[in-house]
């Protein structure tokens, strides 16, 4: 499947204990067929309330705690299957909700957003996460700095610019940052241009996929530091290379990631090898 082009492979593991290896992530990911950027496992409910457990690889083969984009191919699936709309996931990030109204475009609340520097988590204390002192590029004229980060579940790093987000060589400094001591457990990194404060342009380097088309909580985690630097309303229209994703930061703190979610094709794949076949084209 893929949500605005982000490539997502959701594998139904209900009725088994078994779990998507990382080796396994790492063989499908190594196949240009299944190259992808987030699996989203589907597993028995582990919580009454909760319709299933979702766990989610990255393409590293890395374990993700969140995926907005991803979150959304899964209630397509299960929609498509159940004939109900409205569902609500357990994550390692806590509980999710998502629903698929008649327009085919799927919301899906992510939660609330953390800011404290030990949530996110920084490896140094920082006591506004508006903008901490991070850059990259000369130390008198830095290339991009002083980001605004913040978690949504997964950390992330927002890079303000006024320019061109495509101006910047993201595929070069995306790993540097990603990697960058102040991240204990890594970063999301992404390049924000606000248009106006209901409009923003988004590029992403995705913590353990690599540059991508879609990053859902990259948007979420764009728009609420957006909000909290006043650059941009509590609701806006993200545009990311794949499409539009519209978030909202509610009033009781929550965020919502609306948008589309597409099949592509069906399979069978060996969760413990990463062995596949195809079965079945759009
Ligand atoms: N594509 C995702 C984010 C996936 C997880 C991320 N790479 C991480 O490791 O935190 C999305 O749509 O949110």
């Amino acid at each position: 499947m893929n949500g605005l082009g982000n490539q997502i492979i959701v594998i139904d593991l209900r009725g088994t204990s078994a779990r998507v290896t990382p080796e396994a992530a790492i063989a499908i990911n190594a196949r240009p067929e299944t190259r992808f950027d987030q699996i989203m496992a589907i597993h028995d409910s582990r919580t009454p309330g909760t319709a299933n457990y979702i766990e989610i690889l990255n393409s590293d083969g890395s374990r993700a705690q969140a995926c907005g984009n991803g979150m959304r191919c899964v209630v397509q699936t299960l929609s498509a299957e159940q004939g109900r709309q409205r569902f609500t996931f357990e994550t390692v990030a806590g509980i999710l909700f998502g629903e698929e109204a008649a327009d085919g475009l799927i919301t899906v609340d992510m939660g609330t957003p953390k800011f404290a520097w030990y949530e996110i988590p920084l490896n140094e204390e920082f006591a506004d996460t508006r903008a901490v002192e991070l850059q990259i590029g000369p130390i008198d004229a830095p290339v991009l700095h002083s980001p605004s980060v913040a978690s949504m579940g997964n950390p992330h790093a927002t890079f303000w610019v006024k320019d061109d987000v495509w101006s910047y060589a993201l595929d070069r400094f995306g790993p540097l940052l990603e990697n960058h001591p102040l991240f204990p457990e890594r970063a999301n990194i992404s390049i924000a241009q606000v248009l106006t404060p209901t409009h923003m342009i988004l590029r992403t380097w995705e913590r353990g996929a690599g540059l991508t088309e879609a990053c859902g909580t990259a948007a979420c985690a764009a728009l609420v530091n957006g909000a909290r630097t006043r650059r941009t309303a509590r609701k806006a229209t993200i545009t990311v290379p794949g499409g539009d994703l519209i978030v909202e930061w509610l009033d009781n703190d929550h965020v919502t990631l609306t948008g589309p979610a597409q099949f592509e094709w069906r399979g069978s794949v060996d969760p413990t090898t990463g062995a596949w076949t195809r079965s079945e084209a759009a």
